[in-house]
């Protein structure tokens, strides 16, 4: 840190301890397990990130919203064995009510629709960024909180909203120096899922346990997925029926396999058209094993995934029509995506694009006696009404000290106050890039 620029004793900042005070346990100064600090220079980057996330819900006519991070427990209850289930923050409040940290922002969404039910227009597009929370077993050493950005279209049934969702992302990652070689989308429907599962006449209400089991697909071994499978009641030959579909690559494939006639085909097939009409072809391709982890989803879903395949999904999403009625309000059909903070950060890493991001300070105004630092106050006030940031010196410092924080806050111009020159009424400007030094008058500063 800096030289305390001759204050007496102590380290600069920080008052000296107090001779009588008795010795004090330190406190564990790390932020709880799995959760982050974001000082100054973090956050810098986090609020890049978000203002590019803003950009395009702003670029695609999308209106920000919010809701609590803390929502009654019973918004994530879902019987489909979740993951998100698994491991939701969880307690019970001082009043004896179940609460959770919320692990996504969906429901969220779901219950602030039903809550607002006739007042709304649709369709809605809405957008989110918000902290999100998971107790996961330390051992893994994963995160417990990421901020998600969410981008959800309400009452349009049709796959163009799909369509735009995705040409958002793809936005988001143009913006910020992500190509198509770096990135794509993996793009399937649950209705794929659903119509082989009514081939082999799977009970409807297995539907959600399946997707949950099959999105595990690339993370346990296949011989676990089976065995769940048929614990969940699937025959070996629906277990057998069904990841060989799941193993398809190609639409030509799967319409060989499912027949022409499904909603599946018909809905993919115009997403990979108007695909081509947003010019993003390039971008996503078909793979039926994508389903997601999420069990009310009901029709498209996809990931954006790293072509290196060195990270987890970079953000996911699709069509989910039938959540607003598991929560006793009406269906509307309904789509979206979550985009966490975290796995795109290693990417731009990986990738480096991570973006340099310095403290930009306009002016640092500084007296350079004491008895002139309301004088100094007042050049600050100025500068600042008229838009200018200001670092307002508060104490005594020697040049050298002034000098040394303007290089560390990247000011563009040094003001100083001094008794000679404000004697006359003016103030001296030292422009730091050029070295350019002249002296104005405080009501000419600008
Ligand atoms: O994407 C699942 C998830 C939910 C909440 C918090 C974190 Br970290 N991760």
């Amino acid at each position: 840190s800096s030289d305390n620029g001759g204050r007496s004793g102590g380290r600069s900042g920080a008052l000296s301890p107090s001779p009588v005070a008795e010795e004090v346990q330190r406190i564990d100064v790390n932020p709880p397990k799995g959760t982050r600090d974001f000082p100054p220079e973090d956050m810098r980057l986090r609020n890049w990130l978000f203002f590019h996330f803003r950009e395009v819900s702003r670029l695609f006519g999308f209106e920000e919203v919010d809701y609590p991070v803390l929502e009654s427990e019973a918004l994530f209850i879902r019987k489909a064995g979740e993951e998100i289930r698994d491991q939701l923050y969880c307690f019970e409040d001082r009043g004896n009510r179940r609460v959770a940290l919320r692990p996504e922002l969906t429901p969220s969404l779901a219950r602030l629709v039903i809550q607002k039910g006739k007042s709304l227009s649709f369709p809605l597009k809405w957008f989110a960024i918000g902290q999100c929370w998971r107790y996961e077993r330390m051992t893994r050493g994963r995160r417990r909180e990421h901020y998600q950005w969410n981008m959800d279209v309400l009452g349009v049934p049709e796959v163009t909203a799909e369509a735009e969702l995705i040409a958002s992302i793809v936005a988001f990652f143009k913006r910020i120096g992500i190509t198509e070689s770096d990135v794509g989308f993996k793009v399937s429907s649950r209705k794929v899922l659903q119509e082989v599962l009514r081939c082999y006449s799977v009970p409807e209400n297995l539907f959600g346990k399946v997707c949950i089991i099959i999105d595990k697909i690339e993370k346990i071994p296949i011989d676990e997925i089976k065995r769940e499978l048929n614990a969940t009641g699937l025959s070996e030959e629906a277990t057998e029926g069904l990841l060989q579909v799941l193993s398809i690559k190609s639409l030509t494939k799967l319409e060989e396999i499912l027949g022409g006639a499904g909603e599946a085909i018909a809905d993919l097939k115009q997403l990979f058209s108007l695909a081509e009409k947003f010019g993003y072809s390039e971008w996503i391709q078909f793979d039926a094993s994508v389903v997601r982890g999420l069990a009310y989803y009901t029709g498209i879903v996809f990931e954006g995934f790293d072509r290196e395949g060195k990270l987890r999904a970079i953000c996911g999403g699709g069509r989910y029509d039938r959540l607003l009625s598991t929560f006793g309000g009406d269906d509307v059909p309904a789509c979206g995506f979550g985009f966490g903070d975290a796995v795109i950060v290693e990417l731009l890493k990986e990738k480096g694009l991570v973006p340099e991001l310095s403290l930009e300070v306009e002016n640092i105004v500084c007296a350079l006696d004491h008895d002139l630092q309301a004088v100094a106050a007042t050049v600050a006030t100025k500068l600042r009404e008229k838009g200018q940031s200001v670092d307002l010196v508060l104490e005594s410092k020697p040049l050298k000290w002034v000098f040394k924080r303007a290089a560390r806050t990247n000011a563009q111009r040094l003001i100083l106050v001094g008794n000679t020159e404000w004697q006359r009424g003016m103030v001296v400007v030292k422009v730091l890039s050029s070295g350019e030094q002249y002296e104005i008058k405080l009501d000419e500063l600008e």
